[in-house]
């Protein structure tokens, strides 16, 4: 099975927890992207639901695929969100954003009920950092709040090369938001509530991609098949 084929069953076993008439929160990237085809083949059955997107690239599949869409300030309540993660660490804390999309990401899994985290079972690590983490800001002082996140990682003892990231085209890359993203390889992030309290406490920082306390049960897929892992 290939990696893909995996993100496909982890986003089949999600899809047993959606229920008619639920309100529904749509994740980013390629799995969250298996989950939204999934569920618009129920969908074309006779599946009643209601989504919010997470960004423009799950808004432009969902309403290709005929899902019914409408906004977090028309439905800010939601029974279900559903996305992937780029790590998954102790607790279902997660880091996530490898996509660019964490801000909207979080403000829709925060409305959410219940977060279902979905992922290859390469997405499982014992601690959060290997990953780069992603932390959005604002363009504006962008250098100012690269070196107030650099001291502010001094001080909890994480260092490693924090690089604007850069798009495709070879500029830079521009979120949904019409920030940057500045990703962060701090390879151990032993205590990622500081990490993430600290960062929120820093003006220029939009958000970060630290997802912590918010998903309940996580969907890994691997070789011998899905297991779903509930937050203790
Ligand atoms: O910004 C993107 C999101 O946080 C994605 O959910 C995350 O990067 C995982 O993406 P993928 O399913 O493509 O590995």
């Amino acid at each position: 099975m290939s990696t893909d084929d995996l993100k496909r069953e982890a986003a089949r076993a999600a899809l047993r927890h959606v229920e008619d008439g639920m309100r529904l929160g749509l994740g980013t990237g390629s799995t969250a992207e298996h989950f939204v085809d999934l569920l618009a083949e129920r969908v074309r059955g006779g599946l009643k639901v209601t989504c919010v997107s997470s960004s423009e690239r799950t808004q432009a599949q969902a309403e290709r695929l005929g899902i019914s869409l409408t906004t977090l300030d028309a439905m800010p309540e939601l029974d279900l969100y559903v996305d992937g993660a780029d790590e998954i660490g102790p607790g279902l804390s997660l880091i996530k954003g490898g996509g660019g999309a964490l801000l909207r990401e979080k403000i829709v899994a925060s409305a959410a009920r219940r977060m279902i985290v979905i992922a290859d079972e390469s997405k499982l690590v014992p601690v959060l950092g290997a990953f780069p983490l992603p932390i959005e800001v604002v363009p504006f002082g962008l250098e100012a709040t690269r070196i107030a996140i650099v001291r502010l990682a001094g001080r909890l003892g994480l260092s490693g090369l924090m690089l604007v990231r850069g798009a495709t085209n070879g500029h830079v890359f521009v979120t949904d938001g019409g920030h940057r993203i500045l990703d962060c390889h701090f390879s151990h992030i032993d205590n990622p509530a500081e990490l993430a309290a600290g960062l929120t406490a820093i003006p220029g920082v939009v958000e970060h991609g630290l997802f912590l306390g918010l998903a309940s049960a996580a969907c890994v897929a691997g070789p011998g098949g899905v297991r779903v892992i509930d937050r203790a």
